[in-house]
């Protein structure tokens, strides 16, 4: 990158999609008026090159979707509509100019599906790897938050798509790289991994067709975030198995290894949450109508907050090693 005003001046967007915007890039901050009877919504996270990414496992446009769809999937797991996100930059030199305008093309392209103004943010230059930190912003109707403490013995714990898709899909890059042939069944796990879909429709019919339901999304593996789930509510979740919704790509994996990416992979971006039996089978029939999945896998208990695996009539205890930055993968 040549100088750092003429970039923030290429990438500031030449139109907004929301009308509570005062004020976008160009000031010292960005303002934006409240919505009434609406609460705001807001989550950070990051991706870094060598960990969340590298240059053979995603372009650069892929690079700015995933790093704005990561962000956008924790305001779905929030039942939240999203509005403004910010993105902060911390750009290595080995990075071009062009390969950074991709990047926040792919941003904009998931953007503009959800109507979202890019409202600021910062560049910095770096040594080593780049960082991409976006904060997004969403709106919800005040008292229909989803949150992860609302989980009850005798709730259905469920999933809204494929889990374990993302980690397969990241092997297979892994092995052939970003230019390597895929058959039709792998490129969707590849896709699953490089492009996941924030699921914000499947959010917002929780927030709004429902009673009481526990939500989380699914960054980290099905057992970390049900951990998370038990561990807010204080129960004892049991997952079945057999109703883990595994992709038909994955058809030829070892069941074992099947249960493995969908339990310990992580980077799904599905909701997983828990609703009370009646309220499952409404959901069932919503989700069915508008051509969404919903798929209970496995129940809540009263207990020590814990998760635990039946296989095969069998229990067993699953420990939280889903993806941890700190922690050497088990
Ligand atoms: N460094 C930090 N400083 C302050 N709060 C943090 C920090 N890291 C995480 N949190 C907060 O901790 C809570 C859990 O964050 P966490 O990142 O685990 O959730 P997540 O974004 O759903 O998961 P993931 O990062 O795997 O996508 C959130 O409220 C988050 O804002
Ligand atoms: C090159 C490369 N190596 C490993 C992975 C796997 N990975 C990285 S972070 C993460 C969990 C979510 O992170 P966070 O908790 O920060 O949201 C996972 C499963 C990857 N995507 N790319
Ligand atoms: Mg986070
Ligand atoms: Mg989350
Ligand atoms: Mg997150």
């Amino acid at each position: 990158m040549e100088d750092e005003f003429a970039f923030i001046s290429n990438i500031t967007p030449k139109r907004s999609y929301q009308k509570t915007l005062v004020r976008g890039i160009g000031d010292d901050a960005a303002v934006y008026s409240g919505t009434q009877n609406m609460d705001e919504v807001v989550c950070v996270d990051t991706m870094v090159e060598g960990v969340h990414f590298r240059r053979d496992t995603l372009s650069p446009f892929q690079i700015g979707k995933k790093g704005l769809a990561i962000n956008i999937s924790d305001l779905a797991a929030m039942g939240a509509v999203p509005t403004y996100y910010l993105v902060s930059i911390a750009v290595p030199a080995a990075w071009t100019e062009g390969e950074l305008t991709d990047l926040y093309k792919g941003m904009d392209e998931l953007a503009k599906k959800y109507q979202m103004d890019l409202i600021g943010g910062d560049t910095v230059s770096t040594k080593d790897a780049l960082v991409l930190t976006v904060t997004a912003i969403g709106i919800v109707e005040k008292g229909r938050a989803r949150f992860r403490d609302q989980a009850r013995a005798g709730d259905r714990l469920f999933v809204t798509g494929y889990v374990g898709s993302s980690a397969a899909g990241l092997d297979l890059l892994f092995e052939k790289s970003l230019d390597g042939v895929f058959t039709e069944q792998e490129q969707s796990l590849v896709k699953a991994h490089q492009e996941p879909k924030p699921h914000i429709e499947e959010g917002r019919l929780l927030a709004t067709s429902s009673k009481r339901i526990a939500l989380n999304d699914v960054s980290d593996g099905v057992a970390s975030e049900a951990h998370e789930l038990a561990e807010s509510s204080g129960v004892r979740i049991v997952i079945e198995a057999g109703a883990l919704p595994i992709h038909e790509a994955m058809e030829k994996y070892s069941r074992q290894r099947q249960i493995d990416l969908a339990l310990f992979g992580g980077e799904d971006f599905v909701l997983i949450g828990t609703a009370q039996e009646e309220d499952v089978k409404q959901l069932q029939v919503i989700f069915h109508k508008k051509g969404l999945r919903f798929q209970v896998i496995g129940f809540v208990e009263e207990g020590e907050p814990s998760v635990w695996l039946k296989e095969e009539g069998q229990l067993k205890k699953i420990e939280k090693h889903g993806y941890n930055h700190f922690q050497k993968r088990g």
